[in-house]
């Protein structure tokens, strides 16, 4: 009607950030030597002193964020130490081992073991099966959420369930492009996800819609610049600068966009989670 007031909008919601403890790796030894996911081409040009400085970027972002980042020392030979996500699975203060499933890799686990025991995490045993750490492991609220079809098996998932007493929610993955569950979800806060629906198969796409019936569904275009390898503490999101859609979508919904570049490591299949392993509790 002519003259009505209109009702104002809701007020947008308010985001609180969580203070985080990360642990990340320097890519002082970055370099594709072999090829392990359909992101790597053995050879292919890398600036090292690129790498290093765009994950030095990330680093500062993080503590620009008031996050606290400690840092373990890399290992010459094990050219994708940088992504350390992969070594091990921290939750409630308990570190359960990673176990790769390529050789490539395998040296990276026994070195965030000897880190995570050093700094007080109790003993820290692989897994009997593969399991990836953070590459296919996540926390939303108490549930964990597991990635299996290219990397960790599924038997790895009852055992971590097992160890950590927390419910874990198993997940397939069904596009090699997305190899690891963070190149396809993350968690935006303790109740809800932003994931890529196509990197699922059709039953663990009805799980997450039953699951977080409000998660942001990102695009094949934003999951194609690794947008899903984002990390969030609740309030900012630090996301790979090329996912525009999704940073608007994040933006929309009241989360403060940090967008970072780290073009290098997305040579070797990585983005920011990938380099990022968050030690809970
Ligand atoms: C986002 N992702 C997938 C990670 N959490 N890690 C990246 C690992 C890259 C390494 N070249 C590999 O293929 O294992």
């Amino acid at each position: 009607m002519p003259g009505e007031l209109l009702a104002p909008d809701p007020s947008p919601v308010e985001r609180v950030a969580v203070r985080r403890r990360f642990l990340m790796c320097s890519p002082v030894h970055f370099a594709v030597e072999y090829a392990i996911n359909a992101w790597m081409t053995p050879g292919v040009a890398v600036d090292t002193a690129l790498a290093v400085r765009q994950w030095e970027g990330l680093r500062d972002t993080y503590r620009a964020l008031g996050h606290e980042v400690l840092e373990l020392e890399p290992v010459p030979g094990l050219p994708d130490m940088v992504f350390a996500a992969n070594g091990a699975f921290v939750v409630d203060g308990h570190a359960v081992g990673a176990r790769f499933a390529h050789p490539e890799r395998a040296g990276e686990a026994p070195a965030h073991a000897a880190w995570l025991q050093a700094a007080g995490f109790g003993e820290v045993k692989p897994t009997a099966d593969v399991h990836e750490g953070e590459g296919d492991l996540t926390v939303v609220g108490d549930l964990v959420l597991a990635g299996t079809g290219f990397r960790t098996q599924r038997g790895a998932h009852a055992e971590i369930q097992e160890r950590t007493g927390r419910p874990v929610v198993s997940l397939d993955l069904v596009d090699p492009r997305f190899y690891h569950l963070d190149t396809a979800l993350f968690p935006l806060d303790d109740t809800t996800v932003a994931w890529y629906p196509g990197a699922f198969s059709p039953g663990s796409q009805a799980v997450l819609r039953r699951l977080f019936p409000d998660g942001l569904e990102a695009t094949e275009a934003d999951a194609l610049v690794l947008g899903l390898n984002s990390v969030s503490d609740g309030r900012h999101v630090v996301l790979p600068a090329a996912a525009t859609a999704l940073a608007a979508a994040l933006d929309q919904r009241g989360f403060v966009v940090v967008p970072v570049e780290l073009g290098e490591l997305l040579k070797g299949g990585g983005g920011p989670k990938c380099c990022t392993s968050e030690l809970r509790g």
